[in-house]
Protein backbone atom coordinates (compact mmCIF):
# COMPACT_ATOMS: atom_id res chain seq x y z
CA UNK A 1 0.00 0.00 0.00
CA UNK A 2 1.29 3.24 -0.81
CA UNK A 3 2.24 5.83 2.23
CA UNK A 4 -0.38 8.84 2.11
CA UNK A 5 1.24 12.15 2.35
CA UNK A 6 -0.57 14.21 4.32
CA UNK A 7 0.39 18.14 2.10
CA UNK A 8 1.79 18.02 -0.94
CA UNK A 9 5.60 17.94 -0.88
CA UNK A 10 6.20 20.05 -4.05
CA UNK A 11 5.19 23.57 -4.33
CA UNK A 12 4.18 24.63 -7.82
CA UNK A 13 2.19 27.75 -8.89
CA UNK A 14 -1.13 26.77 -10.07
CA UNK A 15 -4.11 28.74 -12.09
CA UNK A 16 -7.61 28.41 -11.34
CA UNK A 17 -9.64 29.67 -13.45
CA UNK A 18 -13.33 30.32 -12.52
CA UNK A 19 -13.51 32.14 -9.47
CA UNK A 20 -16.60 31.20 -8.59
CA UNK A 21 -18.08 29.26 -5.34
CA UNK A 22 -15.85 25.68 -6.51
CA UNK A 23 -12.66 27.00 -7.70
CA UNK A 24 -12.26 29.62 -4.77
CA UNK A 25 -12.84 26.83 -2.61
CA UNK A 26 -10.15 24.74 -4.42
CA UNK A 27 -7.86 27.51 -4.57
CA UNK A 28 -7.98 27.36 -0.61
CA UNK A 29 -7.11 23.95 -0.77
CA UNK A 30 -4.11 24.31 -3.00
CA UNK A 31 -3.15 27.48 -1.21
CA UNK A 32 -3.59 25.72 2.54
CA UNK A 33 -1.26 23.05 0.88
CA UNK A 34 1.27 26.04 0.09
CA UNK A 35 1.06 26.40 -3.65
CA UNK A 36 1.35 29.43 -5.50
CA UNK A 37 -2.38 29.92 -6.83
CA UNK A 38 -2.89 32.61 -9.50
CA UNK A 39 -7.20 32.86 -9.35
CA UNK A 40 -8.24 34.05 -12.74
CA UNK A 41 -12.23 35.84 -13.17
CA UNK A 42 -13.71 38.32 -15.32
CA UNK A 43 -14.25 41.25 -13.64
CA UNK A 44 -11.71 44.03 -11.66
CA UNK A 45 -14.53 44.54 -8.89
CA UNK A 46 -14.21 40.85 -7.87
CA UNK A 47 -10.10 40.64 -8.69
CA UNK A 48 -9.90 43.71 -6.33
CA UNK A 49 -11.84 42.27 -3.92
CA UNK A 50 -9.74 39.80 -3.06
CA UNK A 51 -6.29 40.50 -3.66
CA UNK A 52 -7.19 43.98 -1.36
CA UNK A 53 -9.68 42.79 1.05
CA UNK A 54 -8.94 39.02 0.95
CA UNK A 55 -12.74 38.03 0.34
CA UNK A 56 -14.85 36.46 -2.51
CA UNK A 57 -18.15 37.55 -0.94
CA UNK A 58 -20.51 36.58 -3.55
CA UNK A 59 -19.27 33.34 -3.64
CA UNK A 60 -17.81 32.00 -0.53
CA UNK A 61 -18.80 34.96 2.16
CA UNK A 62 -17.26 34.67 5.77
CA UNK A 63 -14.10 32.85 4.20
CA UNK A 64 -11.01 34.64 4.25
CA UNK A 65 -8.53 33.93 1.66
CA UNK A 66 -4.73 33.66 2.28
CA UNK A 67 -2.01 35.97 0.67
CA UNK A 68 -0.66 33.40 -1.56
CA UNK A 69 -3.80 33.51 -3.67
CA UNK A 70 -3.25 36.22 -6.18
CA UNK A 71 -6.10 37.35 -8.37
CA UNK A 72 -6.58 38.25 -11.99
CA UNK A 73 -8.75 39.38 -14.96
CA UNK A 74 -5.70 38.91 -17.32
CA UNK A 75 -6.02 35.38 -18.41
CA UNK A 76 -2.43 35.88 -19.81
CA UNK A 77 -1.18 36.51 -16.52
CA UNK A 78 -2.94 33.87 -14.53
CA UNK A 79 -1.70 31.17 -16.67
CA UNK A 80 1.75 32.69 -16.84
CA UNK A 81 4.74 30.15 -15.36
CA UNK A 82 2.07 27.56 -14.82
CA UNK A 83 1.68 24.26 -16.79
CA UNK A 84 -1.24 22.72 -14.59
CA UNK A 85 -4.62 24.68 -14.59
CA UNK A 86 -7.96 23.64 -12.88
CA UNK A 87 -10.75 24.91 -15.02
CA UNK A 88 -13.96 25.73 -12.73
CA UNK A 89 -16.19 27.41 -15.33
CA UNK A 90 -20.07 26.05 -15.87
CA UNK A 91 -20.20 23.26 -18.18
CA UNK A 92 -21.67 25.85 -20.86
CA UNK A 93 -18.42 28.04 -20.60
CA UNK A 94 -16.28 25.32 -21.50
CA UNK A 95 -15.58 25.75 -24.69
CA UNK A 96 -15.16 28.83 -25.07
CA UNK A 97 -12.87 29.69 -22.15
CA UNK A 98 -10.38 26.19 -23.47
CA UNK A 99 -10.82 28.18 -26.93
CA UNK A 100 -8.95 31.60 -24.89
CA UNK A 101 -6.50 29.19 -23.12
CA UNK A 102 -5.63 27.64 -26.33
CA UNK A 103 -4.78 30.97 -27.68
CA UNK A 104 -2.28 31.47 -25.32
CA UNK A 105 -0.36 28.88 -23.49
CA UNK A 106 2.86 27.26 -25.40
CA UNK A 107 3.24 23.94 -23.05
CA UNK A 108 1.89 21.08 -22.91
CA UNK A 109 -0.43 21.56 -20.49
CA UNK A 110 -2.21 19.46 -17.44
CA UNK A 111 -6.08 20.74 -16.91
CA UNK A 112 -8.02 19.49 -14.03
CA UNK A 113 -11.57 20.08 -14.82
CA UNK A 114 -13.83 20.07 -12.06
CA UNK A 115 -17.51 20.96 -13.42
CA UNK A 116 -20.38 18.40 -13.65
CA UNK A 117 -22.01 18.58 -16.61
CA UNK A 118 -22.87 17.28 -20.45
CA UNK A 119 -22.71 19.28 -23.40
CA UNK A 120 -26.55 18.97 -24.89
CA UNK A 121 -26.54 17.85 -28.53
CA UNK A 122 -23.49 16.97 -28.88
CA UNK A 123 -23.91 14.94 -25.94
CA UNK A 124 -20.21 15.42 -25.26
CA UNK A 125 -18.51 14.89 -21.54
CA UNK A 126 -16.32 17.51 -20.44
CA UNK A 127 -13.15 16.03 -20.92
CA UNK A 128 -14.28 15.44 -24.40
CA UNK A 129 -14.77 18.88 -25.13
CA UNK A 130 -11.09 20.11 -23.87
CA UNK A 131 -9.59 17.80 -25.96
CA UNK A 132 -11.79 18.86 -28.83
CA UNK A 133 -10.72 22.69 -27.92
CA UNK A 134 -7.21 22.22 -27.16
CA UNK A 135 -4.72 21.39 -29.86
CA UNK A 136 -3.01 17.89 -29.52
CA UNK A 137 0.70 19.43 -28.95
CA UNK A 138 -0.79 21.74 -25.99
CA UNK A 139 -2.61 18.85 -24.27
CA UNK A 140 -0.77 17.16 -21.42
CA UNK A 141 -3.63 15.37 -19.83
CA UNK A 142 -7.01 15.86 -19.15
CA UNK A 143 -7.72 15.12 -15.44
CA UNK A 144 -11.39 15.14 -13.64
CA UNK A 145 -11.62 15.82 -10.17
CA UNK A 146 -15.12 15.11 -8.32
CA UNK A 147 -17.19 13.68 -5.46
CA UNK A 148 -18.88 14.31 -2.65
CA UNK A 149 -18.10 18.15 -1.99
CA UNK A 150 -19.79 21.02 -1.38
CA UNK A 151 -17.62 24.66 -1.52
CA UNK A 152 -18.86 26.20 1.26
CA UNK A 153 -18.03 22.97 3.29
CA UNK A 154 -14.58 22.42 1.93
CA UNK A 155 -13.63 26.82 2.38
CA UNK A 156 -14.35 25.72 6.03
CA UNK A 157 -11.94 22.90 5.82
CA UNK A 158 -14.19 20.20 6.85
CA UNK A 159 -13.96 16.37 5.79
CA UNK A 160 -14.04 16.11 2.03
CA UNK A 161 -13.18 13.06 -0.21
CA UNK A 162 -12.90 13.34 -4.00
CA UNK A 163 -11.69 10.64 -6.68
CA UNK A 164 -9.82 11.97 -9.69
CA UNK A 165 -9.34 10.33 -12.94
CA UNK A 166 -7.73 10.62 -16.42
CA UNK A 167 -6.67 8.41 -19.36
CA UNK A 168 -3.38 9.25 -17.89
CA UNK A 169 -2.86 8.03 -14.38
CA UNK A 170 0.12 9.46 -13.76
CA UNK A 171 -0.94 12.82 -14.21
CA UNK A 172 -3.94 11.96 -11.86
CA UNK A 173 -1.54 10.76 -9.43
CA UNK A 174 -0.01 14.05 -9.04
CA UNK A 175 -3.11 15.97 -9.06
CA UNK A 176 -4.12 13.70 -6.31
CA UNK A 177 -0.61 14.76 -4.46
CA UNK A 178 -1.19 18.34 -5.28
CA UNK A 179 -5.04 18.61 -3.89
CA UNK A 180 -4.32 15.58 -0.66
CA UNK A 181 -3.98 17.15 3.16
CA UNK A 182 -5.47 16.30 6.37
CA UNK A 183 -8.99 18.01 5.45
CA UNK A 184 -8.72 16.92 2.15
CA UNK A 185 -8.71 13.50 0.92
CA UNK A 186 -8.41 12.54 -3.03
CA UNK A 187 -8.80 8.89 -4.05
CA UNK A 188 -7.63 7.64 -7.61
CA UNK A 189 -10.46 5.62 -9.98
CA UNK A 190 -9.14 5.03 -13.47
CA UNK A 191 -12.97 5.09 -14.86
CA UNK A 192 -13.06 8.28 -16.92
CA UNK A 193 -15.86 7.75 -18.23
CA UNK A 194 -17.95 6.44 -15.06
CA UNK A 195 -16.22 9.64 -12.67
CA UNK A 196 -17.77 12.10 -15.16
CA UNK A 197 -21.44 10.67 -15.94
CA UNK A 198 -21.60 10.36 -11.98
CA UNK A 199 -20.51 14.24 -11.81
CA UNK A 200 -23.11 14.85 -14.03
CA UNK A 201 -25.94 13.01 -13.82
CA UNK A 202 -26.62 13.32 -9.88
CA UNK A 203 -27.39 16.67 -10.25
CA UNK A 204 -30.84 16.30 -12.32
CA UNK A 205 -31.56 13.92 -9.15
CA UNK A 206 -30.90 16.63 -7.03
CA UNK A 207 -33.13 18.87 -8.76
CA UNK A 208 -35.78 15.67 -8.75
CA UNK A 209 -35.76 15.36 -4.49
CA UNK A 210 -35.83 19.30 -4.13
CA UNK A 211 -38.61 19.51 -6.01
CA UNK A 212 -40.32 16.23 -3.78
CA UNK A 213 -39.22 18.23 -0.74
CA UNK A 214 -40.75 21.36 -2.33
CA UNK A 215 -43.68 19.99 -2.84
CA UNK A 216 -43.97 18.87 0.85
CA UNK A 217 -42.91 15.06 0.41
CA UNK A 218 -40.80 13.51 3.42
CA UNK A 219 -37.88 11.10 3.37
CA UNK A 220 -39.38 8.35 2.16
CA UNK A 221 -39.63 9.71 -1.71
CA UNK A 222 -36.24 11.19 -0.78
CA UNK A 223 -34.53 7.87 -0.41
CA UNK A 224 -36.58 6.40 -3.22
CA UNK A 225 -35.33 8.91 -5.26
CA UNK A 226 -31.82 8.53 -4.17
CA UNK A 227 -31.98 4.55 -4.97
CA UNK A 228 -33.88 4.28 -8.36
CA UNK A 229 -31.53 7.82 -9.53
CA UNK A 230 -28.54 5.46 -8.71
CA UNK A 231 -30.26 2.81 -11.00
CA UNK A 232 -30.86 4.84 -13.68
CA UNK A 233 -27.52 6.60 -13.74
CA UNK A 234 -25.40 3.07 -13.63
CA UNK A 235 -28.07 1.99 -16.35
CA UNK A 236 -27.03 4.95 -18.80
CA UNK A 237 -23.39 4.97 -17.59
CA UNK A 238 -22.85 1.61 -17.88
CA UNK A 239 -24.44 1.15 -21.60
CA UNK A 240 -22.04 4.50 -22.36
CA UNK A 241 -19.19 2.35 -21.12
CA UNK A 242 -18.49 2.83 -17.48
CA UNK A 243 -17.26 0.82 -14.68
CA UNK A 244 -20.41 -0.02 -13.00
CA UNK A 245 -18.95 -0.15 -9.62
CA UNK A 246 -17.52 3.60 -9.87
CA UNK A 247 -21.46 4.33 -8.90
CA UNK A 248 -21.26 2.99 -5.92
CA UNK A 249 -18.10 5.06 -5.22
CA UNK A 250 -18.00 8.81 -4.25
CA UNK A 251 -18.58 10.74 -7.54
CA UNK A 252 -21.49 7.84 -7.83
CA UNK A 253 -23.92 7.33 -4.72
CA UNK A 254 -21.42 9.50 -2.65
CA UNK A 255 -22.08 12.63 -4.96
CA UNK A 256 -26.11 11.41 -5.24
CA UNK A 257 -26.38 11.29 -1.53
CA UNK A 258 -24.84 14.53 -0.80
CA UNK A 259 -26.65 17.25 -3.53
CA UNK A 260 -29.96 15.22 -3.08
CA UNK A 261 -29.47 16.02 0.65
CA UNK A 262 -27.70 19.35 1.67
CA UNK A 263 -28.89 22.34 2.13
CA UNK A 264 -25.67 24.13 -0.08
CA UNK A 265 -26.77 22.26 -2.91
CA UNK A 266 -27.57 24.64 -6.02
CA UNK A 267 -29.50 21.81 -8.03
CA UNK A 268 -31.53 21.06 -5.00
CA UNK A 269 -32.28 24.72 -3.94
CA UNK A 270 -33.67 25.18 -7.42
CA UNK A 271 -35.66 22.09 -7.28
CA UNK A 272 -37.28 22.78 -4.24
CA UNK A 273 -38.51 26.45 -5.48
CA UNK A 274 -40.09 24.80 -8.48
CA UNK A 275 -41.38 22.30 -6.28
CA UNK A 276 -43.07 25.18 -4.41
CA UNK A 277 -44.63 26.31 -7.22
CA UNK A 278 -42.19 29.29 -8.56
CA UNK A 279 -41.61 28.80 -12.53
CA UNK A 280 -37.71 28.14 -14.16
CA UNK A 281 -37.10 31.37 -15.14
CA UNK A 282 -37.69 32.93 -12.11
CA UNK A 283 -35.97 30.08 -9.94
CA UNK A 284 -32.53 30.45 -12.42
CA UNK A 285 -32.40 34.49 -11.98
CA UNK A 286 -33.00 33.94 -7.93
CA UNK A 287 -30.10 31.35 -7.73
CA UNK A 288 -27.17 33.65 -8.75
CA UNK A 289 -25.08 30.45 -9.31
CA UNK A 290 -25.05 27.73 -11.99
CA UNK A 291 -27.69 24.87 -11.58
CA UNK A 292 -25.72 22.42 -13.87
CA UNK A 293 -28.43 19.87 -13.87
CA UNK A 294 -31.13 22.01 -16.00
CA UNK A 295 -28.79 22.13 -18.93
CA UNK A 296 -28.04 18.49 -18.57
CA UNK A 297 -31.54 17.58 -18.20
CA UNK A 298 -31.85 18.20 -22.24
CA UNK A 299 -28.31 16.24 -22.37
CA UNK A 300 -29.61 13.28 -20.62
CA UNK A 301 -32.90 13.24 -22.13
CA UNK A 302 -31.16 12.82 -25.58
CA UNK A 303 -28.80 10.17 -24.30
CA UNK A 304 -31.40 7.85 -23.58
CA UNK A 305 -32.64 8.02 -27.11
CA UNK A 306 -29.51 7.49 -28.15
CA UNK A 307 -28.69 4.79 -25.85
CA UNK A 308 -32.56 3.27 -25.85
CA UNK A 309 -32.22 3.34 -21.90
CA UNK A 310 -35.33 3.94 -19.76
CA UNK A 311 -34.42 7.69 -17.34
CA UNK A 312 -38.06 7.63 -15.58
CA UNK A 313 -37.08 10.34 -13.26
CA UNK A 314 -35.12 12.09 -15.94
CA UNK A 315 -38.14 12.30 -18.43
CA UNK A 316 -39.92 13.24 -15.45
CA UNK A 317 -37.79 16.03 -14.66
CA UNK A 318 -37.52 17.09 -18.02
CA UNK A 319 -41.05 17.63 -18.86
CA UNK A 320 -41.40 19.61 -15.38
CA UNK A 321 -38.42 21.99 -16.75
CA UNK A 322 -39.02 22.09 -20.46
CA UNK A 323 -42.94 20.94 -21.19
CA UNK A 324 -44.77 23.07 -18.32
CA UNK A 325 -45.66 19.85 -16.98
CA UNK A 326 -47.00 20.63 -12.84
CA UNK A 327 -44.19 18.73 -10.48
CA UNK A 328 -47.45 17.21 -8.95
CA UNK A 329 -48.50 15.40 -12.13
CA UNK A 330 -44.77 14.24 -12.90
CA UNK A 331 -44.85 11.89 -9.41
CA UNK A 332 -48.00 11.01 -10.25
CA UNK A 333 -47.25 9.45 -13.32
CA UNK A 334 -43.50 8.08 -12.22
CA UNK A 335 -45.78 6.48 -9.57
CA UNK A 336 -48.17 4.63 -11.69
CA UNK A 337 -46.09 3.34 -14.24
CA UNK A 338 -46.29 0.00 -14.97
CA UNK A 339 -45.43 -2.81 -11.71
CA UNK A 340 -41.90 -4.11 -12.25
CA UNK A 341 -39.07 -5.67 -10.85
CA UNK A 342 -36.22 -3.62 -8.42
CA UNK A 343 -33.41 -5.93 -9.66
CA UNK A 344 -34.01 -6.01 -13.64
CA UNK A 345 -31.38 -2.66 -13.31
CA UNK A 346 -28.76 -4.81 -11.78
CA UNK A 347 -29.33 -7.93 -14.28
CA UNK A 348 -29.20 -5.39 -17.03
CA UNK A 349 -26.32 -3.76 -15.94
CA UNK A 350 -24.22 -7.53 -15.14
CA UNK A 351 -25.00 -8.22 -19.00
CA UNK A 352 -24.02 -4.90 -20.21
CA UNK A 353 -20.97 -5.98 -18.44
CA UNK A 354 -20.44 -9.22 -19.60
CA UNK A 355 -21.18 -8.21 -23.50
CA UNK A 356 -18.24 -5.44 -22.51
CA UNK A 357 -15.51 -7.53 -21.70
N1 LIG B 1 -20.08 24.90 -5.89
C1 LIG B 1 -19.74 23.65 -5.53
O1 LIG B 1 -19.78 23.28 -4.34
C2 LIG B 1 -19.30 22.67 -6.56
C3 LIG B 1 -19.42 22.96 -7.92
N2 LIG B 1 -18.99 22.05 -8.83
C4 LIG B 1 -19.05 22.34 -10.26
O2 LIG B 1 -18.14 23.38 -10.55
C5 LIG B 1 -18.60 24.13 -11.69
C6 LIG B 1 -18.60 25.61 -11.31
O3 LIG B 1 -19.57 25.71 -10.28
P1 LIG B 1 -19.60 26.84 -9.18
O4 LIG B 1 -18.26 27.32 -8.82
O5 LIG B 1 -20.52 26.33 -8.13
O6 LIG B 1 -20.36 27.98 -9.99
P2 LIG B 1 -20.65 29.47 -9.56
O7 LIG B 1 -21.96 29.84 -10.14
O8 LIG B 1 -20.40 29.64 -8.11
O9 LIG B 1 -19.48 30.27 -10.32
C7 LIG B 1 -19.35 30.20 -11.70
C8 LIG B 1 -18.04 30.86 -12.07
O10 LIG B 1 -17.84 30.72 -13.47
C9 LIG B 1 -17.71 32.02 -14.05
N3 LIG B 1 -18.31 32.03 -15.38
C10 LIG B 1 -19.62 31.91 -15.70
N4 LIG B 1 -19.77 31.98 -17.03
C11 LIG B 1 -18.54 32.17 -17.55
C12 LIG B 1 -18.04 32.35 -18.86
N5 LIG B 1 -18.85 32.31 -19.92
N6 LIG B 1 -16.72 32.54 -19.02
C13 LIG B 1 -15.89 32.55 -17.96
N7 LIG B 1 -16.30 32.40 -16.69
C14 LIG B 1 -17.61 32.21 -16.50
C15 LIG B 1 -18.45 32.95 -13.10
O11 LIG B 1 -17.97 34.25 -13.30
P3 LIG B 1 -18.86 35.57 -12.96
O12 LIG B 1 -18.86 35.68 -11.48
O13 LIG B 1 -18.12 36.65 -13.64
O14 LIG B 1 -20.24 35.33 -13.53
C16 LIG B 1 -18.03 32.35 -11.76
O15 LIG B 1 -16.73 32.72 -11.43
C17 LIG B 1 -19.99 23.57 -12.01
O16 LIG B 1 -19.89 22.68 -13.09
C18 LIG B 1 -20.40 22.83 -10.75
O17 LIG B 1 -21.27 21.73 -11.02
C19 LIG B 1 -18.45 20.85 -8.47
C20 LIG B 1 -18.31 20.52 -7.14
C21 LIG B 1 -18.73 21.41 -6.09
O1 LIG C 1 -21.41 18.85 -7.05
C1 LIG C 1 -21.64 19.38 -6.00
C2 LIG C 1 -21.32 18.77 -4.70
O2 LIG C 1 -20.52 17.65 -4.84
C3 LIG C 1 -22.33 20.70 -6.01
O3 LIG C 1 -23.66 20.51 -6.31
P1 LIG C 1 -24.58 21.77 -6.56
O4 LIG C 1 -24.10 22.38 -7.86
O5 LIG C 1 -25.97 21.25 -6.65
O6 LIG C 1 -24.38 22.71 -5.41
Amino acid sequence: MKRVKNVAEHKEKIAVIGAGSWGTALALVLADNGHQVNLWMRTEEQKNEINERRTNHKYLPGISLPENISAFTSLKEALEGTDTEIIAVPTKAIRETMKKISGIINNPTTFVHVSKGIEPDSLKRISEMIEEEVPAELLKAVVVLSGPSHAEEVSLRHPTTVTVSSKNMEEAEKVQDLFMNQHFRVYTNPDLLGVEIGGALKNIIALAAGISDGLGYGDNAKAALITRGLAEISRLGTKMGANPLTFSGLAGIGDLIVTCTSVHSRNWKAGNMLGKGHNLDEVLESMGMVVEGVRTAKAAHQLAKKYDTNLPITEALYNVLFNSVEAKAAVDQLMQRLKKNEMEDLVDILSEQMEQK
